[in-house]
């Protein structure tokens, strides 16, 4: 559905060089922290930004043979971005109906009502979760095959996390459809996307599928006797600790076979990445 291989771009002291993928029928996380790169990425993927060399392929076409309808097949919200705050919800309707042919009027006026949003009252006098699920909401009234979606979840209160991401379930219920949506708090993700990127520093350091990620990767506790006779093959990262040192490995059962007196953490997303950024190569 999209594809980036090696899209650069250059600010001055920033360096971003992406590549991704974006299938059908899965949700693709972008995780990085603030400045990593992603609203950069995704400024890149809908040629927001003028980029220096790399391939953008969308719908299995490149930038200049992207067509207005195949426009319409893409949702997106964006970080710096939302609906003038001097319209209501009922000013906007015509104007989302103007620019998607596809616009779900019926569905998109239940879920306001599912979700509490005001028809009449002025965007501008909103919460940001509110005005967050607007966006949200009206990114996928228009039947979109692909939801570009830069930090939905940020401000948003546990409740009106869950909310936007039980929208973006239902979303996904039809077949054929993908979102690539990213976030600095990866704990909003690790449940949501069956896919995973992290980014730093505009590098991608980490690709897996999330399953794999929770599945096959651990931190080994050692101290400095265990750390000397560990066998490193599968060791990612290390990081020096009181106790002695952290590893990150990519096979947990590795070590849970070999090293029954080691202790093997599952860790979080969040610490994997961690470990990642801030870990000693091997
Ligand atoms: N128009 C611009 N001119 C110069 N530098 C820019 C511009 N836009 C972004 N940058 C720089 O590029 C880097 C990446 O920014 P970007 O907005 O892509 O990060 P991000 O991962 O989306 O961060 P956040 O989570 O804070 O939104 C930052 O160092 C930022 O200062």
């Amino acid at each position: 559905m999209l594809k980036l291989e090696h899209v650069k771009k250059q600010y001055k002291d920033f360096h971003l060089d992406c590549s991704l993928t974006v299938k059908p029928g899965m949700i693709t996380g972008l995780i990085g922290a603030n400045g990593a790169g992603k609203s950069t990425t995704f400024k890149a993927v809908l040629g927001l930004i003028r980029t220096e060399s790399g391939m953008v392929e969308l719908f299995g076409k490149r930038p200049e043979e992207i067509t207005p309808e195949d426009k319409e097949r893409l949702g997106v919200v964006l970080a710096d971005s939302g609906f003038s705050g001097y319209l209501s919800i009922r000013d906007l309707i015509p104007v989302l109906k103007a620019m998607y042919h596809q616009f779900d009027q019926t569905y998109f006026e239940e879920q306001c009502r599912r979700f509490e949003l005001p028809m009449t009252k002025k965007i501008k006098e909103f919460s940001t979760g509110m005005k967050r699920k607007l966006q949200v909401l009206a990114a996928i009234s228009h039947h979109a095959d692909l939801l570009i979606l830069d930090e939905p979840t940020a401000g948003l209160d546990v409740l009106a996390r869950d909310e936007m991401l039980t929208m973006l379930r239902e979303y996904m219920e039809i077949e054929g459809r993908a979102i690539l949506i990213s976030s600095h708090i990866s704990s909003d993700l690790e449940d949501f996307c069956d896919d995973i990127y992290m980014i730093d520093h505009g590098q991608v350091i980490l690709h897996e599928e999330t399953d794999t990620l929770l599945n096959e990767y651990g931190l080994l506790k050692v101290d400095g006797k265990q750390y000397e006779r560990l066998d490193k093959t599968y060791v990612l990262r290390s990081r020096k600790e009181t106790f002695g040192y952290s590893c990150l490995t990519n096979e947990k059962q590795f070590y849970q076979e070999n090293y029954p007196d080691i202790v093997v953490e599952k860790g979080s997303i969040d610490e994997l990445i961690m470990m990642m950024v801030r870990g000693d190569r091997s």
